[in-house]
């Protein structure tokens, strides 16, 4: 509990791990108590960078990231993304999450690039480890899981959607989605391959992971990146609506058949996962490598200018 508060100093988790001397308050980022209103069973709780809202009637929980000004996974991201969906996976009411983004025109842009740039062995081999777990949580949940796809998504962005079991994407052409790591010089690690091969099949990530192709909307429909494209202003109330079907299904058989379905991808990390951190710290620490990254992000500011 301890090590909960200091880690979610301003997050009513914890308050809500609490409940049992505090049943029914909240406490709010300043740290003040706010009644948790039992009329609608909604309980949110805000982190650093994601805000978990948890409707106990239908027992979903609505997770949002927003960690501006794109929402890149960096290492106090992920760690925060994890224990939230951790003990979401321990809450008995819990039964399902919809992620999605709280800030404009992006989901997520993946791995923040500065947590692999200029760093130390020693670093990038916790934040690779952090990204692991990431997806382990995610890929590995019991829990009906739905992105709700409100903006740009790009490789980390992407596995995190395809981590999923369902996503819902805005229809917008500007949006767009994808592996694109060998456009910065950089290779998707096998689990990547292996989340987009399950989800899209092997000629389409061929081509995809090659070319580093970041889809617009109607394209990831169109090779089955994602399942909907609803209007921007949609995305949210048609992730609610595609929830409930899954929600209809009783969890044991449905749980069953994930895990039927994903295990096999998930074990193969987890018995090379010391080997996967070595080889992606000898691979970013490389001079040319860190050199790929350095021109990606001149050229990512430049666009600006
Ligand atoms: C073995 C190795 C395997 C490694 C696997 C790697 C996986 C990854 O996820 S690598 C990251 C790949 N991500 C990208 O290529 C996305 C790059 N970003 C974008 O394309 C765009 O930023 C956008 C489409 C996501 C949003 O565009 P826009 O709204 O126009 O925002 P800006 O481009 O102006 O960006 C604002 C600000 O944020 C910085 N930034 C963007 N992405 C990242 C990132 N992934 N990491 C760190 N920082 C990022 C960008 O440089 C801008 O910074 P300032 O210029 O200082 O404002």
């Amino acid at each position: 509990m301890a090590t909960l508060l200091k880690l979610f100093p301003t997050c009513t988790w914890t308050g809500r791990l609490a409940h049992l001397s505090r049943k029914g308050w909240a406490q709010s980022r300043s740290g003040r108590l706010l009644p948790c209103f039992p009329a609608s069973q909604r309980c949110a709780s805000t982190t650093s960078y994601l805000t978990v809202e948890m409707d106990d009637n239908t027992g979903v929980a609505v997770v949002t990231m927003k960690s501006p000004p794109v929402n890149s996974l960096s290492l106090d991201f992920l760690t925060e993304f994890s224990i939230s969906i951790e003990k979401l996976e321990m809450d008995r009411k819990c039964r399902g999450v919809i992620l999605t983004s709280g800030l404009p025109k992006v989901f997520s842009a993946g791995l923040d690039i500065m947590e692999m740039y200029g760093k130390g062995p020693e670093h990038c081999a916790e934040f690779w480890r952090a990204v692991q777990e990431m997806w382990l949580k995610l890929y590995g949940s019991n829990m009906i899981t739905i992105a709700a796809v409100n903006g740009s998504s790009p490789a980390g962005g992407c596995l995190m959607a395809m981590a999923c079991d369902y996503r819902i994407m805005a229809d917008n052409p500007k949006y767009s989605i994808g592996l694109n790591e060998t456009l910065l010089g950089i290779v998707a690690p096998f689990w990547f391959k292996d989340t987009m091969m399950n989800t899209i099949g092997f000629r389409a990530t061929e081509l995809a992971l090659q070319l580093g192709l970041l889809h617009n909307a109607p394209n990831a429909l169109r090779v089955g990146l994602v399942d909907e494209l609803v209007p921007e202003k949609e995305v949210l109330s048609a992730a609610s609506t595609a929830i409930s079907k899954w929600l209809a299904i009783p969890d044991h058989a449905r749980q069953i058949t994930k895990s039927m379905m994903r295990k096999p991808t998930i074990d193969r990390l987890l018995s090379h996962r010391d080997q996967d951190i070595n080889n992606f710290v000898s691979f970013i620490t490389k001079d040319s490598i860190q050199k790929s990254l350095q021109v990606y992000m001149e050229r990512l500011k430049q666009r600006k200018t």
